[in-house]
Parts: C-alpha cells; sequence; structure tokens
C-alpha cells in the first residue's frame, strides 16, 4: 500500500540514504521551504546544515523534488521516490569544493561567511558533478519544523 501521496506526506519527513556510490546522507524535510541535513558518509562526510530554503515540489502521486543552491555555491537537486524506498541526487560542486572539501565540513550556519568568501577566493570551474541513486535506508515522521532532528 501507498504511503506517500501528497505533500503533506512528505513534509515533516527524515530520511537516511545511501548513494550508490557510497556516499551516506540524513536529511529532514522541515517545512515546505526547509530542510536540514548531515552527511555521514563521503567526500563532505561531517558537514551538516539547518534551514536550507528550498524549491520543493511534489511532480506527480508519491515523487518529489528539492532543488536549492548553497552559500558554498554547489547546487543541488534531489528526486524522491520514497514509496520505492529510492531517490536520486544530481550534485553541482563548484571546483573549490572538490579541491578543498575539508573547507566545508562544519556546522554550516556558523560559517556563512567563510562559505562566501572561499567561493568567492577559488575557482568554480569546471563544476565536479554527482549524479546518483540512492537507497533509502530509514524513514521516520518527525512532525513540522522539530529542531531535535538533525541537531
Ligand atoms: C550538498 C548537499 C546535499 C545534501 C543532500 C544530498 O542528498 C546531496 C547533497
Amino acid at each position: 500500500m501507498k504511503k506517500f501521496t501528497n505533500l503533506d506526506d512528505f513534509i515533516g519527513t527524515h530520511f537516511i540514504y545511501t548513494y550508490d556510490n557510497g556516499w551516506e546522507y540524513e536529511l529532514y524535510v522541515k517545512n515546505e521551504n526547509t530542510i536540514d541535513y548531515r552527511i555521514h558518509g563521503g567526500m563532505v562526510a561531517g558537514r551538516w546544515v539547518k534551514n536550507q530554503e528550498v524549491s520543493l515540489v511534489m511532480l506527480t502521486e508519491g515523487i518529489y523534488k528539492i532543488a536549492w543552491t548553497e552559500p558554498t555555491g554547489t547546487d543541488v537537486a534531489l528526486d524522491f521516490l520514497p514509496n520505492e524506498e529510492k531517490m536520486h541526487g544530481m550534485i553541482f560542486f563548484p571546483k573549490w569544493v572538490e579541491e578543498h572539501p575539508e573547507i566545508t565540513v562544519c556546522f554550516q550556519n556558523d560559517f556563512i561567511e567563510l562559505m562566501h568568501e572561499s567561493r568567492e577566493k577559488f575557482e568554480t570551474y569546471p563544476k565536479y558533478l554527482v549524479p546518483e541513486f540512492a537507497k533509502i535506508t530509514y524513514v521516520g515522521k518527525a512532525g513540522k519544523n522539530n529542531d531535535d532532528v538533525v541537531a
């Protein structure tokens, strides 16, 4: 039986998923235009972010897209198919993040100025594109605007 049918089913959901390249991410759909996330494995493991503003839509029943641009200059587009326990991520890293990932490994909210300085100081192009499917390994209902999920 389908669990996700409308936008309200998606908002307030807490996901953990592992990309086919082994990178593990945790993402909480905080409300209609905000996410929190933490990166557990991969190039920038240890990075975490709260209150990232995003564009969030349901494309068709049970299929959702989240897209945003970060203070680092990284662009991200994610498609979630939670009823199939899978998602697809497309990450567009600026060249500087690929060359200096350690600068971005932090609680970004406390280092916004450093991200802005770094994106000016270092190179943007060519971008490093990471298109990957992921298996969703955890789905939890955390409610809206819960600050204890990614904390
Ligand atoms: C760069 C951030 C980011 C957050 C979640 C995700 O699945 C991919 C990238």
